[in-house]
């Protein structure tokens, strides 16, 4: 589902007003009717009682006081709380909150906190309540007894309808301004803002429905799919498909650089990872003092033992080079250690791998202490996997900044260095060098645990070694990965592993070929 940002859903209501000579009082009505069309399929069978619709200053508040007008011609009880007088709101936004007044809505305005307090007091009969306070506009954080109206809807302990999207949170970046609603459902217009979908805004909207307002079908093609939401028809067009005659010659050869003393289980997922993800071959070279805990491995995953009395040294250029030929994708990282070894390890092999590279764990933190190494002779096509903290290492950023705008960060460093950067968390996001910013929409709670990441790594390199480009790889490995996690889920939400997500990668798969997913015309 392709996501816009505040800036271009402005430019397209201007355009659809302007240029195509739609009135912005039709794009209102067919807001506020969809909204309100969308709370009554929800919620008129649980939530009869009275409903409080707070309105704001903008076109927002005009989309709340047209769902008074059809809410309470279908039935509800309606109230509405004006945090600015009526008669000082302009355009669209005007003319609805008079019509409303007009129908005898019942019509409470408070324009300071004292007020606000005053009338919210009198409020606490409603059992739903409509956030028609802040939308695509907000660009600052709420003062006053604005923010006392987001603090209200909190702690009033019923469920908070979102008109668009939460009063509180940045359209485009997904940042929270400080406060916001958490809203048990969003309406959203038009399209989705990328603000709706990205963590952490994400996490305060709730149920996610679009409403069609009407938008002339050529304005939301034209918006480049730059930006987009990675659903199933997204992830299945990325499938790479076998034939009859496929064999393993034909299905690529992984090459893991991995694990050492005492981080053994991360060369383990990794290689499961890169196994389950359907590589031809793959093989795991590992230091001489892991070896020997590298007997659980599964059978079909070949060793290189990397000729080291202690961990990755030494290990020479000329023996790399050796390793890698024959290989057609390359993963490192998980479990190699922080330690100038590693770092060596590295540097010989950006400057020698001539096939896609993973870069993950170690390998990050080694990247975050010489910068430099992405500058020098690298192989084309990189992937690097962060979490926030190591995301945080390689950019100087505290994570708190890195989570403010996980979309922002993560594209301004994927096209200055040009590589593909996949931001792990919630809603990973997967930025491309030359703009493209596509986040995920599988996954768990239950992720959160150790070696994740390990299996993420080794499921990159896999498709990255069956011939998917390196951003169609990681958006399908990371659609997979959280794909086979929510399979685990089924049978027990937390505690499942990061191995048992390896082993559920081929039923994910096959779940995801055989998905039957309407495609939009001219689509295949
Ligand atoms: N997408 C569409 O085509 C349509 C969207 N509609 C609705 O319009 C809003 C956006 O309306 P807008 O008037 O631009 O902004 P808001 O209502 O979100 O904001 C109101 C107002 O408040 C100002 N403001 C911003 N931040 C603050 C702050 N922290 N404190 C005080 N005031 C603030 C801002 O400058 C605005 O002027 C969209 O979400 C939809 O709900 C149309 O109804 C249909 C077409
Ligand atoms: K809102």
């Amino acid at each position: 589902m392709k996501l816009v940002t505040a800036e271009q859903m402005r430019e397209m209501d201007r355009q659809a007003i302007e240029d195509y000579g739609i009135e912005g009082l039709v794009l209102m009505e067919n807001a506020g009717r969809g909204a309100a069309a969308v709370l009554q399929r929800r919620y008129a069978e649980r939530y009869p009682g009275p409903l409080l619709i707070l309105c704001g200053k903008g076109n927002n508040g005009g989309d709340g006081y047209v769902m008074a007008r059809h809410l309470q011609a279908w039935g509800w009880q309606v109230r509405l709380l004006a945090l600015a007088a009526p008669q000082r709101l302009r355009g669209a936004a005007g003319h609805n909150a008079a019509i409303a007044s007009r129908c005898g809505l019942p019509l409470l305005v408070a324009e300071d906190e004292a007020a606000l307090t005053r009338l919210l007091q009198q409020q606490n009969d409603c059992r739903l309540l409509v956030d028609a306070i802040f939308g695509n506009g907000m660009t600052a954080p709420a003062r006053g007894h604005y923010r006392q109206a987001l603090r209200w809807l909190n702690a009033s302990g019923v469920p908070v309808f979102a008109v668009d999207m939460p009063s509180g949170i940045d359209a485009t970046s997904g940042a929270v301004l400080e406060e916001a609603v958490r809203a048990d459902c969003s309406a959203s217009f038009a399209c989705a803002k990328i603000g709706q979908v990205s963590m952490p805004a994400a996490a305060y909207g709730g149920a996610l429905e679009v409403v069609d307002i009407g938008m002339p079908a050529v304005l939301q093609a034209a918006v480049p799919a730059r930006l987009c939401l990675v659903e199933a028809a997204d992830a299945q067009a990325l499938l790479p498909r076998r034939t009859s005659d496929s064999h393993k010659g034909v299905c690529g050869h992984s090459l893991l650089l991995a694990g050492m003393s005492g981080t053994c289980g991360a060369a383990r997922l990794c290689a499961e990872g890169a196994l389950r993800g359907g590589s031809g071959l793959v093989t795991l070279a590992a230091p001489a003092i892991a070896q020997a805990q590298l007997t659980a491995l599964a059978a079909e995953v070949m060793t290189f033992t990397v000729p080291a009395s202690k961990d990755w040294e030494p290990f020479d250029g000329d023996q790399l080079s050796g390793l890698l030929a024959g290989k057609n994708a390359v993963a490192v990282g998980p479990g190699i250690g922080w330690t100038p070894a590693s770092g060596l390890l590295l540097k010989r092999l950006l400057g020698c791998c001539h096939v896609p590279l993973v870069v993950d764990a170690d390998g990050l933190n080694v990247l975050s202490q010489r910068p430099e190494l992405l500058q020098g002779s690298r192989p084309a096509a990189l992937v690097l996997t962060p979490h926030p903290g190591e995301m945080a290492r390689l950019t100087g950023l505290t994570v708190a900044q890195i989570q403010q705008d996980r979309c922002g960060v993560a594209s301004a460093f994927a096209r200055r260095h040009q590589l593909v950067l996949v931001l792990k968390g919630a809603r990973t996001v997967i930025a491309a060098a030359d703009g493209r910013v596509w986040l995920n929409g599988t996954g768990n709670a239950g992720m959160a645990s150790g070696g994740m990441g390990d299996v993420l790594t080794g499921l990159v390199a896999a498709l990255l070694a069956q011939g998917l480009a390196p951003f169609e790889a990681a958006v399908l490995a990371v659609y997979l990965h959280g794909a086979a996690a929510d399979l685990c889920a089924t049978t027990g939400a937390v505690g499942y592993g990061a191995m048992a997500v390896a082993r559920a990668l081929p039923q994910a798969r096959q779940n995801l070929q055989t998905a039957g997913i309407p495609r939009p015309e001219g689509g295949s």
